[in-house]
């Protein structure tokens, strides 16, 4: 394969921290439990050792988001999630983060991490340590204790790789995510990230529909020259949405995620699935013990026109994880 490539597919990192000592002081800003307090140049500093940049940043009363050159980054008072595309190494983040965590907020323990992502289109491009699943299991490894891997999927075809920690989460929370992985995306639609059709982020929002997902959400897109979108969205209660839209028809992509807690994911998204129409898609849930009854996904959910390829339900320590992969019948 030669000529002009993206990889779409995402690294998501999801990190969990707590406090041995627990200094909620309003009054000291630089000591009190809350991510937000690392300063902003500091979180710039790591992105530059990821190999993105902010293109742009906003906060919410529970949330500081950014929408990044490769992807997106959100920073809640306890944990905070990055998700980088491309040729970004999202694993030089980690031993940064914590040690900003422990410095400017008191966090001396990750009571949980998730580090996953789906099958590299081209993982031959990839720079250390993304070079292979094995290489960045054993870059966890060399930080974490109990870390353990997993694979779902078919490994000859499409599959999806998780690192977690085998260990139960200390703090009480509620909290659920739902992830579409999208490939081989309709050309039609995928038009409307090309800035030869599209004169504004916005209006491609509006175009496609994005905005009409959540629409008491905040939006912050970004339409790229001369193709490929990303949006964060900001909900109340520490609620978000984000898409990201390689749209190149040779290798596009789409991803969408959110932890808007639902207690079935059907009707979100069937919404998904008819603004791209993808040719295939993964939807991977997450939802830990304290989430709305995730007891209904377990029964695999059914979309026209898809054919179901793998479902398969992972029960984790604190967490149950429902993988299902499915792909369009033959017109
Ligand atoms: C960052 S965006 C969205 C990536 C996302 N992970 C996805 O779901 O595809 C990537 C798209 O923007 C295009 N693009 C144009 N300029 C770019 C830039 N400076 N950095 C990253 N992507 C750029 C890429 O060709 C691709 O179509």
């Amino acid at each position: 394969m030669t000529g002009h490539f993206f990889e779409g597919a995402e690294k998501l990192l999801e990190i969990w921290f707590i406090a041995s000592n627990n200094n909620n002081d309003l009054d000291n800003d630089t000591l009190s439990n809350d991510l937000r307090n690392i300063p902003r140049e500091l979180i710039e500093e790591v992105l530059n050792l990821v190999n993105c940049k902010v293109l742009k940043y906003a906060k919410s009363a529970t949330t500081d988001t950014y929408v990044l050159s490769e992807s997106s980054m959100f920073v809640f008072q306890t944990h905070f999630v990055l998700k980088t595309c491309g040729e970004t190494t999202l694993l030089h983040a980690v031993q940064p983060m914590l040690e900003l965590a422990r410095d400017y907020c008191g966090f001396d323990i990750v009571d949980q991490i998730f580090y996953s992502r789906r099958k590299f289109l081209r993982p031959e491009l990839q720079k250390t340590p993304h070079t292979s699943f094995e290489h960045e299991v054993a870059y966890l490894d060399s930080i974490f204790e109990s870390g353990c891997a997993y694979v779902l999927g078919r490994t000859n075809v499409d599959c999806w790789y998780l690192y977690t920690l085998d260990k139960t989460s200390v703090s009480t929370k509620s909290d659920q995510t739902l992830e579409v992985i999208m490939t081989e995306l309709d050309p039609e639609k995928m038009k409307i990230f090309y800035q030869e059709y599209t004169s504004s982020a916005s209006e491609a929002t509006k175009k496609a529909g994005i905005d009409k997902l959540f629409p008491n959400a905040k939006i912050f897109d970004y339409l790229f020259d001369p193709c490929g979108y990303s949006m964060n969205g900001l909900l109340p209660n520490g609620h978000y949405f984000t898409i990201h839209i390689t749209p190149e028809p040779d290798f596009s992509y789409v991803s969408f995620e959110t932890n808007v807690p639902y207690d079935q994911y059907q009707e979100i998204i069937r919404k998904i699935l008819k603004i791209f129409n993808p040719g295939k898609f993964t939807t991977t849930i997450f939802g830990d013990t304290a989430a709305i009854s995730l007891d209904r996904q377990r029964k695999l959910f059914l979309y026209s026109d898809y054919g179901r390829i793998d479902h398969q339900v992972v029960c984790l320590v604190d967490y149950d994880l429902f993988y299902s992969y499915y792909k369009k019948h033959p017109s």
